[in-house]
């Protein structure tokens, strides 16, 4: 049995823009999924997602003929769920030359789903990394997040970026372009993040950008100028000492920015009444600033506040079903156990 973890994500700024080439920074957040994976003697999936609804599921199959016996929720979102999913077995089983391995999975999450915080990237990078280790083979983070990156773009139907698969898999803040990932060092940014309890379609909301951005010079502008937000930040934080506490003037700044990229974020229409109310919840409280992350749509906006106000706001804001402070995830995938059940050694990156 071996047991791998992966954290969410919340974007300082760049989503949605990164898509098409812009650049992105996405922050890794102490909020993982955790994947048990058991070789099996045959070659059938069995999948438990707990989480994936309230009642939760199990679905037992092989090859592609789905039986579901114990299904009690809709077939769309047991697709839906399968999707990621079989995606990270398929590049499990390429990765070790096994194409007809087997396997038990029990997916635990502490990232609510949909609601842009990665929860599909961190449940694909740590299958990956647990079931390749089932089957004998020890990938690097790069290796994964490559790998993980396939499994999400075939199952988004190509309208997927590095950047979820890349930041969960190698933790920390992340700078992504294109192919072109890395890590940048930062100071501990305060992350404040506010979940209104709901969820947006990444795919679907994708496509609404692509469509706008394809009919309107000005839309495809827009994306360009969130393009212009990310290199103006990230140049401030270039600028700040990583190991420093950041200071009132980096906060300002990185705050500011977050406020343009989500009113640009809204016009491109994929923010909603429930997350604008929280976003304003928080620049009243104080906040540095603050914005959508993710797809969108509904789920989670992130502030920018060292003190606990913007948190206690939203607390008692009516849309905000939950707020919690965020800190930043430095160590990415890791391995829980493997084996003969005892805690695996740190992995260094690739
Ligand atoms: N705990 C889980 N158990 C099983 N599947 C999960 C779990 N968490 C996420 N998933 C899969 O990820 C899908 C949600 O991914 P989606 O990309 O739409 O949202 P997200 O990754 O949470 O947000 P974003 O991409 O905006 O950051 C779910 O429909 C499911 O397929
Ligand atoms: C909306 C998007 O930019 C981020 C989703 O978390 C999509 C992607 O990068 O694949
Ligand atoms: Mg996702």
């Amino acid at each position: 049995m071996t047991v791998s973890s992966a954290p969410g994500k919340v974007y300082l700024f760049g989503e949605h823009a990164v898509v098409y080439g812009e650049p992105a920074v996405p922050c890794a957040i102490e909020r993982r999924a955790t994947v048990t994976v058991d070789a099996r003697a045959d070659d059938h999936i069995r999948v438990q997602a707990r989480d994936l609804s309230l009642d939760g599921f199990t679905v037992e199959y092989a090859g592609d003929t789905a039986e579901r016996p114990d299904v009690d929720v809709p077939e769309g979102l047991v697709d839906a769920a399968m999707g990621y999913i079989d995606a990270a077995v398929e590049q499990a089983r390429d990765a070790a030359d096994a194409p007809d391995a087997g396997f038990d999975i029990t997916v635990e999450s502490e990232i609510p789903l949909g609601a842009g915080l990665g929860s599909s990237a961190a449940v694909v990078v740590a299958g990956i990394d647990a079931a390749t280790r089932e089957l004998g083979v020890e990938l690097s983070k790069d290796e994964i997040a490559d790998r993980a990156y396939r499994a999400e773009y075939d199952v988004q139907d190509g309208q997927a970026s590095r950047a979820d698969t890349f930041c969960s898999a190698m933790g920390g803040a992340v700078r992504v372009e294109g192919d072109d990932c890395r890590r940048i060092e930062t100071p501990n940014l305060p992350f404040v993040v506010g979940f209104d309890g709901g969820a947006g379609d990444t795919g679907e909301l994708v496509a609404g950008v692509r469509d706008l951005r394809a009919e309107y010079g000005f839309a495809a502008d827009t994306v360009e100028s969130i393009g212009d937000i990310v290199r103006a930040g990230e140049e401030r934080l270039y600028d700040a000492d990583p190991d420093s506490e950041p200071t009132a003037d980096l906060l300002a700044e990185l705050g500011r920015l977050m406020d343009f990229d989500h009113g640009l974020l809204e016009a491109l229409g994929v923010s909603s009444r429930t997350l604008d109310n929280m976003v304003w919840a928080a620049r009243e409280a104080g906040a540095h600033g603050a914005k959508l992350t993710g797809a969108g749509g509904g789920g989670c906006i992130v502030a920018l506040d060292e003190t606990p106000e913007t948190r206690t706001a939203l607390r008692y804001t009516a849309e905000c079903r939950d707020a919690f402070r965020a800190e930043l995830d430095r160590e990415g995938v890791r391995v829980e156990s493997s084996g003969d059940g005892t805690a695996a050694a740190d992995r260094g990156d690739a």
